[in-house]
């Protein structure tokens, strides 16, 4: 048996510029002879230091032939990080080879969703595969699959089918999924992320086809460092979790929540460009307290109560150390959809010794600090002459309030404290004040400040006199139309944010912000609206969704290998999204630029993430690319087919 490392026909000594990695020239043979058997080490042909095992029959590993003079330096910036097979680093007309357990041919290869290309498999790669017989005669391009898929799409009338369709096409056909994605973001997002996502989540067990990612349930405590060595990939970069208590605004869905992860993760590609085999959804499963679930028959997760106390944080802490000792420092965990008892002290916990990044916290702060420094534009003046009123105080809430605070208190010299103090929320309980402070949790203490106590919202809007009004309490239609009109009394233009998610659960609709406010609103809302007719107005509303932050911030720690999360980098991917409107979407009343640019404007996002965490020499990868933009975009992962050799 020889053990042929990538690194033997990779060379990663590094170009000046950007990355560690190198294109290559055609290797001329590069493929293990069929006389050699690449076979799995621990359910993979990559050993945990990323070489590939090959077992060898008669030949000898001499007739592998490749000479340095075939590897060649193509241009100053190439592949992402980690990219030892070579997949990224090598262009688009460059052949590669399809690593799988063996190498993939025939029925196998049609089975692998990885390097499956179904009709686009050219005649001379049928031959080469052993596929003769195994398609019909017709070959066609990716671009014409993408638009038949397409066609098949929108023949469905319920989201849910689509969702399904598309989840079919991620197991399928890996590459022709996330064609069709990037080509079709704008029509796709709300297929495979939310809203449909959430009602995926709720009928998760019944629509469950094949387990997508992992699935790390109490049965697991004291194992799971070796289920994590049964996910087939070993070079992870990202790992969304969740342990489903809080799935958007749903509520408690337990294992039926890898909806989440999985989806987050597809936009990590789709948008950020991170690729697929480096991502890794994971569900915590420590039970459930919805009973609907426990009593589901179909249900798939722990028919038990949720864990708490001892039991629940040993087992976050062993997945916590077991990914750290299988991945090692430089892997981002994003904390998605935990319950806010949770989720805070997860981040503070591991905020010290991970790369971690509360997505519902920190995300969706930056996304929403971004648009209002969009908004800016149309109501004037700074962030520190405006006055905020939030409705809901959970990590949506209080996290975006607490970076508003920090980029006025940095911006306008001003300390912390005092930054806060323009900044009210209200709660299930009403206004958060001064005589509450005994008895509320701690992360909403910084909020308690002096006033008499109010109980309803309409109220506290005609007290406090927001200028900008956000919705983050997880309940739907909360934003009434006393509520509205009273913002619209206010203010000549009234900044409503309606942030929670799905759709059923918004706030308020964009019609009605729109209607009830005489067409003055700035609006924004955490799930797509279409644009709304007022008047004789078209006004496109904008999605406050994190999904513009967290795809390019987390690219942005990874290219950079960054070891931990800083609140400056928040503030500068929040810049960076903003940075990226322009006249024409002013014009349209925008305070967010459209998705379909995504890809760019997350390789601005990571490049300023990227930037901070090198400023604040948090950042370990070495040199410092000069180019950091043009190193985020080429470092993405591309959708478009390779052809086999
Ligand atoms: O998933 C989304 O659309 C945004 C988000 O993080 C949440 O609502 O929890
Ligand atoms: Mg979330």
């Amino acid at each position: 048996m020889i053990s042929l490392s990538p690194s033997s026909f990779l060379n990663k000594t590094g170009v000046p510029g950007c990355s560690t990695h190198l294109s290559l020239r055609r290797p001329r043979t590069i493929t293990p002879p069929s006389s050699l058997r690449v076979f799995s080490a621990l359910g993979s042909n990559r050993d945990p230091n990323g070489s590939v095992l090959i077992e060898t029959t008669a030949t000898s590993s001499s007739s592998l032939e490749t000479s340095a003079a075939d590897i060649v330096p193509k241009s100053t910036v190439s592949g992402g990080v980690q990219d030892v097979y070579g997949e990224d680093a090598a262009t688009e007309d460059m052949p590669i080879t399809p690593w799988s357990l063996s190498v993939a041919s025939g029925y196998t290869l049609l089975r692998d969703p990885h390097h499956n290309k179904g009709l686009a498999f050219s005649h001379r790669e049928r031959d080469a595969h052993y596929l003769r017989g195994l398609l019909p005669p017709t070959v066609i391009s990716q671009d014409l699959q993408v638009k038949k898929m397409m066609h098949t799409l929108r023949q469905y009338q319920v989201p849910l089918q689509r969702y399904m369709a598309m989840m079919d096409l991620q197991e399928t056909n890996e590459r022709l999924f996330y064609k069709l994605l990037i080509d079709h973001v704008e029509e796709l997002l709300p297929v495979v992320y939310t809203p449909t996502v959430g009602e995926a989540c709720q009928k998760y067990g019944s629509i469950f086809l094949r387990p997508q990612g992992l699935f790390i349930s109490l049965k697991e405590k004291g194992k799971i460092h070796e289920v994590l060595r049964n996910w087939p990939e070993k070079n992870i970069q990202v790992i969304v979790v969740t342990d489903g208590e809080r799935i958007l605004g749903l509520g408690d869905l337990g294992c039926q929540g890898m909806g989440i992860p999985v989806g987050k993760l597809s936009l990590y590609t789709a948008l950020g460009g991170v690729r697929p085999s480096a991502c890794l959804p994971v569900t915590i499963d420590v039970g459930t307290n919805n009973e609907k679930l426990l009593n589901d028959e179909f249900y798939i997760g722990l028919r038990q109560r949720r864990a708490t106390g001892e039991e629940y944080s040993e087992l976050m802490h062993e997945f916590m150390t077991a990914v750290k000792q299988n991945y090692g420092e430089k892997v981002v965990i994003q904390f998605e959809d935990f319950a806010n008892h949770n989720a805070f002290d997860l981040l503070a916990k591991y905020g010290t010794t991970h790369l971690v990044f509360n997505d519902d916290i920190q995300g969706t702060a930056s996304v929403v600090l971004a648009g209002l420094i969009a908004a800016l534009r149309f109501v004037g003046g700074s962030l520190s002459n405006h006055r905020f009123l939030f409705l809901g105080a959970g990590e949506a809430g209080t996290g975006i309030a607490e970076l508003i605070a920090l980029e006025i208190s940095k911006k306008s010299h001003i300390p912390l404290e005092e930054a806060r103090k323009n900044i009210w929320l209200v709660d299930s309980k009403g206004l958060i004040v001064s005589s509450r402070k005994e008895s509320i949790q701690h992360f909403k203490k910084p909020w308690a400040h002096d006033h008499e106590p109010i109980r309803e919202l309409v109220d506290a809007v005609k007290a406090i006199k927001p200028t900008v009004l956000i919705g983050t309490s997880g309940a739907g239609q909360t934003f009434t139309q006393d509520v509205v009109e009273t913002m619209a009394e206010l203010n000549e233009k009234p900044i409503i944010l309606a942030l929670s998610n799905p759709t059923s659960q918004s706030e308020c609709t964009a019609e009605e912000a729109y209607k009830w406010s005489q067409g003055r609103a700035i609006f924004a809302s955490g799930s797509p609206f279409a644009p709304v007719e007022y008047e004789g107005k078209t006004f496109v509303p904008g999605q406050a969704n994190n999904a513009y932050i967290f795809p390019g911030f987390g690219l942005g720690l990874i290219m950079s290998g960054t070891i931990r999360v800083h609140d400056d980098m928040l503030l500068a991917a929040s810049e960076a999204l903003a940075e990226q409107l322009m006249e024409e979407h002013y014009e349209k009343g925008m305070i967010y630029p459209p998705f379909r640019n995504i890809r760019k404007i997350s390789a601005r996002i990571a490049a300023k993430v990227a930037a901070k965490a090198y400023e604040l020499g948090l950042a370990t990868r070495l040199p410092q690319p000069t180019e950091l933009e043009q190193c985020a975009e080429s470092s993405m992962y591309s959708p478009s087919y390779r052809s086999y050799r």
